[in-house]
């Protein structure tokens, strides 16, 4: 496409140039649209019949991509009244992938200067941006280079650069300050908020929300009263009455670089952005944009940009799945719920589901259980609200989708089933005999277990087609994660139905296959078993805990397992040992620590003490424990406890749960190395600054990991006995992520 395909310009009768960016389907900010749009903005500037210009996105509403998406019922309501067109999702995100890929800086475009400050801010005829759907990252920073922006009322708006490991380059560390104060715009950078747009003309970003029909016309409207002297010609990057004064100012950004520096010390671009902002403040915006354009050439090519960038495409790629999403099938709706039990899992799942305009049906045993489930519903939704991830009106609309049942009557018309009940298989049999009778035909039963065998929960059934596995994670309306699990006889509808629904929920999907622990558990348990291994070696709990946390995951093993519960990990080592006898490490560990009287989180008293407002502190009398189960399992050889390293203490955890997933790999558990990095991320915590586990794996290497779980093995047993997947890549050194 030549640039000016993607880039039109039309004038008006009012001497107004609509210039509009059409790239589907985001209208991402490619080298040609850079360019594209610095030339029809010269050619308005040159142009004796333009006044002012209006910067806005053809409405494609023909696009296939949009015809193809699958919306909710609000955003179909949305859809009707807006339009959906949209603004621009930011620069191409594939041009940063080409630098980080070749190594060459000079791949990225420069619009910050020469596009925005240089053609459009201090252009010779003003510009007013037209947002409708959304302007992020680059997009917004177009908009803010403008010297008004009209916003549609479902317009969003935000700076999530942080999030793929850089900063703004395009002037947006400087002129989001100066439009909604230091304070608001280091919230919205450090945390990659996405806002509504009357939350921006709240802050000063918007200077007015209008209706989707209106929106070219008040546009052209208030760039003609610029153009005319009606209305203030505004430059933003030479403001400085909306920034707090400049020891206000350095006060807020050292309280955030305390913060990031503590919570995020592998992320280097999170400091860097609170330093730019700091140099705009001082020296003024344009020496800010400047260091801006600097700091993220450096800063692109950085390990935690690179592993971040990876994060994000291998996200995009869960979506994807080979055999279901390319095999011409079209979704069909899922609008009416039933969840089955209102335990955690089962109360999580549905505030998840209301939450994202999903009508759902709660049932329960009996009116006391139901209350109690209702009433933790009511709960979820409002630590959402508390933290600031739900706004109060929304949350009342959302309780309003919810209805709790205690018998099957109002099954008959739902879509899909969502069974959360304890994990009890002739329980589970038992229901999904009974839903079969009465829900449709069409209905997708899902069960949320997450270690039985799908196969036999549907034993008793005729629906096999219908039976897929929805594993979310605790607590289900936090946790990003939702693993599809899909059986050999589970239909490719049925899947491709639920993939589009985690969209809905906004979770992200990994589809795997059916077997112990399924992809993410069954991965993730051997770093568990690790610490178990660790501490029976004689490596102290806390140091464990404490190296953990140092390498980035939130809490360590033994800290989860307090809140976790240890019930639940004892039913899953059983289940393990039963299906992985050759690689299994089992100690009375948790036993001795519960007939001690520590039971974890939930009773105060586990690995750590626990007290309200009050952060979780070790508890001493857990190391007599420990010293008994040493006794009592004698792995030490020689008897004395091992000597670690830190970085060895990292390693005999992770490495287990790399050579698992090596082999979930090989069996075709998951389609990709990558589905695991997103595993750990979204349902582990594990780091995403380091990629996900297999990323980080395979930037160690296979031959290093082999050597290291093969020398354990022959001091320690089989737990570390490396895959003969392992053993294969590391003796023929191919990469780890390379497809088996
Ligand atoms: C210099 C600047 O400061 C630097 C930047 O601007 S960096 C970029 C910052 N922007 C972002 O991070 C936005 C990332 N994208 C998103 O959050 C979401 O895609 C969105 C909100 C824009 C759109 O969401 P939605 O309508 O649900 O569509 P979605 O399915 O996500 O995206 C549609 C397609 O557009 C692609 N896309 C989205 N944003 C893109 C971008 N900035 N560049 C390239 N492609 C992009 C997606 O990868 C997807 O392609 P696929 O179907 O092949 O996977």
């Amino acid at each position: 496409m030549t640039p000016n395909a993607q880039v039109r310009m039309e004038i008006g009768n009012d001497d107004i140039a609509v210039i509009s960016i059409c790239n589907p389907p985001v209208n991402a900010l490619t080298v040609s649209v850079i360019a594209g749009l610095k030339e029809q903005y010269q050619e308005a500037i040159k142009r004796s019949d333009v006044k002012a210009i209006v910067l806005t996105v053809s409405n494609y509403e023909d696009s296939i991509h949009l015809k193809n998406r699958y919306l909710t019922r609000e955003e179909e309501q949305f859809s009707k009244f807006e339009g959906d067109g949209k603004f621009c999702g930011g620069l191409d995100i594939n041009i940063v992938q080409n630098v980080q890929k070749n190594g060459d800086i000079s791949l990225l475009p420069d619009a910050s200067v020469d596009l925005v400050i240089d053609t459009i801010e201090n252009g010779k005829k003003p510009s007013v941006a037209a947002i409708q759907g959304f302007a992020l990252g680059g997009g917004l920073e177009l908009a803010m280079g403008c010297s008004a922006r009209i916003a549609t009322s479902r317009a969003e708006l935000g700076l999530p650069e942080l999030k793929l490991g850089i900063i703004p380059g395009c002037g947006g560390t400087q002129r989001l300050p100066r439009l909604v104060g230091t304070s608001k715009a280091v919230d919205m950078l450090m945390s990659s908020k996405i806002i509504t747009s009357e939350e921006g003309k709240e802050l000063g970003l918007i200077n007015d929300v209008v209706s989707s029909e209106d929106l070219l016309t008040v546009s052209r409207l208030w760039a003609l009263d610029i153009a005319e002297g009606r209305q203030a010609r505004i430059n933003t990057l030479q403001r400085t009455d909306k920034i707090e004064p400049i020891r206000e100012s350095s006060a807020i950004l050292e309280t955030a670089r305390q913060k990031v520096l503590k919570t995020s010390p592998s992320m280097p671009h999170y400091k860097a952005c609170l330093d730019v902002i700091e140099e705009g403040i001082i020296s003024g915006g344009y020496a800010g944009v400047l260091k801006e354009e600097k700091v993220l050439r450096e800063l692109i090519l950085s390990k935690s940009a690179r592993a971040l960038l990876h994060v994000y495409f291998a996200e995009r790629a869960t979506s994807k799945v080979p055999g279901i999403t390319d095999c011409q099938l079209k979704h069909r709706k899922i609008e009416k719920v039933a969840v089955i039990g209102g335990g955690l899992m089962g109360s999580g799942i549905a505030t998840a589901l209301i939450r994202s305009s999903v009508q759902v049906i709660l049932k329960e045993i009996d009116y006391d259980c139901l209350q109690k489930s209702l009433k933790s519903v009511e709960v979820n939704l409002q630590s959402l609200v508390k933290g600031g991830h739900l706004v109060e009106e929304k949350m009342k609309k959302a309780f309003s989708l919810l209805k709790g049942v205690v018998d099957y009557e109002e099954f008959r018309d739902v879509d899909m089933v969502i069974e959360a009940v304890n994990e009890d298989t002739l329980l589970k049999q038992s229901i999904f005999e009974e839903i079969e009778k009465i829900c449709p035909p069409h209905c997708i039963l899902a069960s949320n277990t997450s270690t039985i065998d799908l196969n036999v929960i549907g034993a008793r059934t005729k629906a096999q087609d219908r039976i897929v596995g929805t594993h979310l994670f605790s607590p289900a309306h936090v946790m990003p994660l939702l693993e599809i699990v899909q059986t050999e006889n589970t239909s490719k509808q049925a899947i491709l139905d639920v993939l589009k629904f985690a969209k809905i929920i906004q979770k992200v999907p990994i589809v795997v296959k059916n077997c112990t622990g399924f992809a993410v558990n069954r991965t993730f348990f051997p770093y568990m078993q690790g610490a178990d291994m660790l501490a029976n070696l004689g490596v102290d709990v806390f140091r464990v805990d404490r190296v953990i946390t140092e390498f980035g995951m939130r809490i360590g093993p033994f800290q989860l397992l307090d809140l976790s519960g240890y019930n639940v990990f004892l039913a899953v080592v059983k289940g393990f040992a039963v299906a992985f006898p050759d690689r299994s490490f089992q100690s009375p560990l948790l036993q001795l620590m519960m007939e001690n009287g520590h039971t974890g989180k939930k009773d105060g008293r586990g690995y750590y003490l626990y007290q309200k407002g009050k952060s979780p502190e070790p508890n001493p009398s857990v190391l007599k424990v420990v010293e008994e189960c040493r006794r009592l399992v004698s792995i030490i050889p020689g008897g004395e406890p091992i000597s670690v390293m830190d970085q060895e203490i990292v390693e005999m955890l992770f490495f287990p749960v790399v050579n698992e997933g090596y082999r979930v790999i090989e069996e075709g558990v998951v389609q990709r190395a990558s589905d695991l990095d997103i595993a750990s991320v979204h349902g582990m915590k594990f780091p995403s600054e380091r990629g996900g586990i297999m990323y980080w794996a395979d930037s160690i290497g296979a031959e290093y990991i082999y050597k290291r779980l093969k020398s354990w093995s022959e001091a320690y047993g089989n737990f570390f006995k490396p895959s003969l997947f392992l053993e294969e890549r590391a003796t023929k050194g191919i990469p780890l992520g390379a497809h088996p």
